[in-house]
């Protein structure tokens, strides 16, 4: 049998789902007000630039991988119109449910999937743009996930992978205090569970870097990649067109 990480711990490849899905049972009621609180805001900054490079026209096809509480499918819907389409997945209901009821109160109805990136039921060359955002860290197979998101998208479309990456040597040493020792106490205040925000911590680090996501991304058949740093590599958006 294989093993992988679930944080900083060695599990059984077949456990890491099942670990993952606890974290986002336990967090997404309280999952929108975390992000804000631990990134003081930034989030909704790194997820702007991430729509401004998604460039998405009328009439466009989007797909959002681990969407989540919805922040880029709600963000895409207003850019493709009625004529385009956005599809909202994510593997977890819970987190889907949050975001599916957020669009509703705000008047936006789309296509709302469970579905595993590592499987996605969706024809070969369709979308012309898929996006990650803050999901593939907690994806088993990555480069699974990455081959299936390029199989989905048109020739020429875009893979926009949003993530945590490796920051800056200067900020490091801070970084590390924030990350081991106030994000657990807040995920403990906020959302009653620090485990999940050391979860969050550990996954960043072993999270590839920019180099080496780039190169995967590579390996799995994207033909032009590029990544932009932000925050001092806090987070990183990478770019992938399929050939
Ligand atoms: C940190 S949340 C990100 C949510 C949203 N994209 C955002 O940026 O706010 C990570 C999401 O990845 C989802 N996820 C984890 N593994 C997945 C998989 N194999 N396939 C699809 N989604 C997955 C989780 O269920 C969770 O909702």
């Amino acid at each position: 049998m294989s093993s992988t990480h679930f944080g900083f711990q060695t599990v059984d490849e077949s456990e890491k789902a099942s670990r993952v899905r606890g974290v986002f049972d336990s967090v997404a009621s309280k999952y929108d007000v975390m992000n804000d609180v631990m990134s003081g805001g930034l989030h909704r900054a790194w997820k702007a630039y991430t729509l401004m490079v998604a460039n998405l026209k009328e009439g466009d096809k989007a797909l959002d991988i681990a969407g989540g509480t919805g922040d880029l499918s709600l963000a895409f819907s207003k850019k493709v119109g009625a004529s385009g389409q956005v599809v909202h997945t994510d593997i977890n209901e819970a987190m889907l449910r949050v975001g599916r009821d957020r669009l509703t109160d705000k008047g936006v109805i789309l296509p709302t999937l469970v579905c595993d990136a590592e499987k996605l039921p969706f024809p070969d060359n369709y979308f012309d743009l898929v996006s990650v955002a803050f999901g593939l860290r907690n994806m088993t197979h990555k480069d699974a996930a990455l081959k299936e998101m390029n199989r989905v998208l048109r020739p020429g479309g875009k893979l926009l992978v949003l993530e945590f990456s490796k920051v800056a040597k200067p900020l490091e040493k801070v970084y590390d205090w924030y990350s081991f020792k106030i994000l657990p106490t807040m995920g403990k205040m906020i959302a009653g569970d620090a485990e999940s925000y050391r979860y969050l911590a550990e996954s960043i680090r072993m999270h590839p870097g920019q180099k080496e996501l780039k190169a995967l991304m590579q390996q799995c058949g994207f033909g032009h990649v590029d990544y932009h740093n932000m925050t001092g590599g806090v987070c990183a958006l990478h770019v992938g067109i399929k050939c």
